[in-house]
């Protein structure tokens, strides 16, 4: 595995160092990253919504997977977290072959995932709703719902900054707040990777800036993130690092900086989202 970490050095073996317009031609093997994948397609039908697409995420980055509506973000976690089989490439995670493993042997390899639309459980409180995710198989047993998980879903909610409102119910949070509840349940399976789906949807440019700020400190404390978004705001100034998609394939990879300078991107984007 690659001891690469942060910023622009992440690219695989093909792919020069600070080249956007990542090609389809990068050929990538199980030590290139933390999350590898090599030739990933997904076909539903005549459509393809991944089209051999190559990437590798390394260890403690932000890495941003970025691209339009429709362009095959979540086909492609969905595939990578084992929701559907590819039909073609290969996945690793940390240097095994995942390739349609299901997810629930992922999270207890270290992997997590947060849902842009979730449901959290409406007539248990936050801490509660957190504390239900250290116990998944004893959802609604009284048994797992003392002591030691408890005390750890405390800690959690307030590193995800929900210690004042750990005592609400889900209903009463805004929703940055709400989006806090999801990373804080993700991380009660104490990931070492973190597949984020679209957080800033919807939130304001401050509660945009705090929960950027959570997820650097997250990455701060040795966790590694993949941040998924069709919109480029606010996700370029938290990132390290981009892979764009448009129509299942890849069309750039680099620095925030190469990915907004990006003419194909720009083209992607018709221009106005790539500021
Ligand atoms: N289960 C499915 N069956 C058939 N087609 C699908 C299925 N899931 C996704 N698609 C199609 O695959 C393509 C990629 O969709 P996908 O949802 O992965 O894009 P996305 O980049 O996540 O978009 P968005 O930003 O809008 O969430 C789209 O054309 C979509 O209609």
């Amino acid at each position: 595995m690659s001891s690469d970490s942060g910023s622009s050095s992440g690219e695989g073996p093909s792919a020069p160092a600070g080249t956007a317009g990542g090609s389809q031609t990068d050929s990538y093997g199980p030590d290139d990253g933390i999350l590898v994948t090599d030739g990933l397609t997904k076909r539903f039908g005549g459509l393809v919504a991944v089209d051999d697409l190559s990437f590798a995420v390394q260890e403690q980055e932000i890495l941003g997977f970025i691209g339009p509506n429709g362009a095959g973000k979540s086909t492609t976690f969905n595939c990578i977290t084992g929701v559907y089989p590819p039909s073609d490439g290969t996945v690793w995670y940390r240097g095994e072959d995942v390739t349609g493993t299901p997810f629930h042997e992922m999270v207890a390899g270290g992997m997590a995932r947060t849902f842009q639309s979730f449901r959290p459980l409406e007539d248990r409180t936050v801490v509660e709703n957190v504390q239900i995710s250290l116990v998944p198989n004893k959802l609604f047993s009284t048994s797992g719902l003392r002591g030691g998980t408890r005390a750890r879903a405390v800690e959690l909610c307030e590193r995800v900054g929900l210690g004042e409102s750990m005592h609400k119910m889900p209903d009463a949070l805004p929703h940055a707040d709400m989006i806090r509840l999801e990373m804080g349940r993700a991380m009660a399976t104490d990931p070492d990777l973190l597949l984020v789906d679209e957080p800033f949807a919807g939130l304001a440019g401050q509660e945009v800036e705090g929960l950027s700020k959570l997820m650097t400190e997250l990455r701060d404390d040795g966790m590694t993130l993949v941040v998924v978004d069709h919109n480029m705001r606010g996700l370029l100034s938290l990132i390290d690092r981009a892979i764009v998609i448009n129509f299942g394939s890849k069309i750039a990879e680099g620095t925030p900086d190469e990915i907004r300078n990006d003419k194909t991107v720009q083209e992607a984007y018709l221009g106005s989202e790539a500021e």
